[in-house]
């Protein structure tokens, strides 16, 4: 493989690309990604492992909730003798307890639902429904007006108002607070009010209670968000952290020890040529650009799929999940020729071209992570013993 260390001559330097923005997509839809709208409109660009942590944080909360709604739900019986005609209290009981009966499934299936986001949201959807269609069958079974009835009125509101207490996306917000609305809605046809102003107040309070709930469920999933982030990714580079990038390749390892067919998983090993005098010549600011850089060009190259992590200082590591060692090698192949053709300017405009070493090999199903990862950094060593800028696969 060729060796650079001359690469700064300016023949070399004009064919090299310069590469401000690898990798990165452009325009309006880069803006808005960065606002982190799409972030928390759907939970679509969610990684499984936020998935999880998120459905932990939700869940603690439901079991929570769920527990209060589940005491409460028959202790107001005692106060439902005092306002409800004899002829009604039994189906009034009833209704009673099966909404106890309901949560205590929430509350069940909430508890079953650890790290399952699926499921937690379904929960969610319970605890919050489930009272609110009891309120419906009341006001649809009862001739009294809501207002007359102590604790009655003011179901849906409180419901609306706990779930500004979860970290949802706009998605998920909706597909409860309407619902709600539509009950809040039915319920006033039953008792006459739809088109009164006792209707619209109710419709009024209960939309801009929703529109603060969606907001505070923003406000908190954003927050998460950035707390996951600052904890799992490398601030500079945006790449994975160490330690994500362990957990990951433990369970990646796990998942294919317990496969009938075992998919192959390769690792790449990748550190930066001759990266302290990059620093030396042109200063930490240039340095940090070409990480910055080099790890645009990893974006660019690699699959969605492919865990992609920051491992110290100069070196990164690239897990291809389902890859075969022999396609890995084409792909590290690609991302020092990439890398070849790439510089970044320093102070003065002037071309700053880097290159990179990379060893690369397949995890064996008898080793540890650890031996694997010893055994194919060995192998970036031998890059670099080669002369720098090359891969070595075997
Ligand atoms: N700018 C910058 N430099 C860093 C960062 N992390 C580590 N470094 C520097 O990276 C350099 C790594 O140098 P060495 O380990 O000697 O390796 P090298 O110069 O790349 O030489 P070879 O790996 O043998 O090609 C050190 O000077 C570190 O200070 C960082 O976040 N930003």
């Amino acid at each position: 493989m060729q060796h650079t260390e001359q690469a700064s001559e300016s023949k070399q330097a004009t064919e090299r690309r310069r590469y401000p923005f690898a990798g990165v997509p452009q325009g309006m839809f880069h803006r808005i990604r960065s606002m982190n709208l799409f972030d928390t409109l759907t939970n679509q660009h969610h990684s499984h492992d936020f998935n999880s942590a998120r459905s932990e944080y939700i869940r603690s909360r439901i079991i929570i909730l769920c527990t209060l709604f589940t005491l409460f739900a028959p202790l107001w019986i005692p106060i439902d003798y005092l306002i409800f005609p004899e002829e009604q209290i039994s189906i009034v009981v009833g209704g009673r307890l099966l909404l106890t009966l309901v949560l205590l499934g929430t509350l069940y299936l909430s508890h079953k639902s650890r790290g399952n986001l699926k499921l937690t949201l379904i929960a969610l959807k319970l605890l919050v429904l489930s009272p609110a269609i009891f309120y419906l069958g009341i006001m649809a079974l009862v001739e009294q007006e809501a207002s007359q009835l102590i604790g009655y009125s003011f179901i849906p509101f409180l419901l609306m108002a706990f779930l500004s207490v979860f970290p949802l996306t706009s998605m998920e917000s909706i597909s409860i607070g309407i619902p709600l609305i539509a009950i809040m809605i039915l319920a006033d046809w039953f008792q006459g009010n739809l088109f009164t102003p006792v209707g619209f107040h109710d419709l009024w309070q209960i939309s801009v209670l929703m529109i603060i709930a969606i907001w505070a469920n923003q406000s908190q999933l954003h927050m998460l968000l950035r707390l996951y982030r600052q904890a799992t990714h490398d601030p500079l580079t945006g790449l994975l952290n160490r330690g994500v990038l362990m957990e990951r390749l433990h369970t990646l390892s796990k998942e294919s020890q317990n496969a009938k067919k075992p998919l192959p998983i390769s690792i790449m090993i990748m550190d930066l040529d001759r990266f302290k005098r990059i620093n030396d010549t042109h200063g930490h600011l240039i340095g940090d650009q070409v990480l910055k850089t080099f790890a645009k060009i990893l974006h660019a190259e690699l699959r969605t799929t492919d865990v992609v992590a920051r491992y110290g200082g100069e070196e990164f590591v690239v897990v291809l999940p389902g890859t075969p060692k022999e396609d890995a090698v084409q792909v590290a192949e690609r991302i020092r020729v990439h890398c070849e053709q790439c510089w970044v300017s320093n102070l003065n405009n002037e071309p700053v071209p880097f290159t990179t070493s990379i060893g690369v090999g397949e995890v064996n199903l008898q080793e540890s992570i650890e031996s694997a990862l010893q055994r194919i950094d060995n192998r970036l060593y031998e890059a670099k013993n080669k002369g720098r800028n090359c891969v070595v696969g075997t």
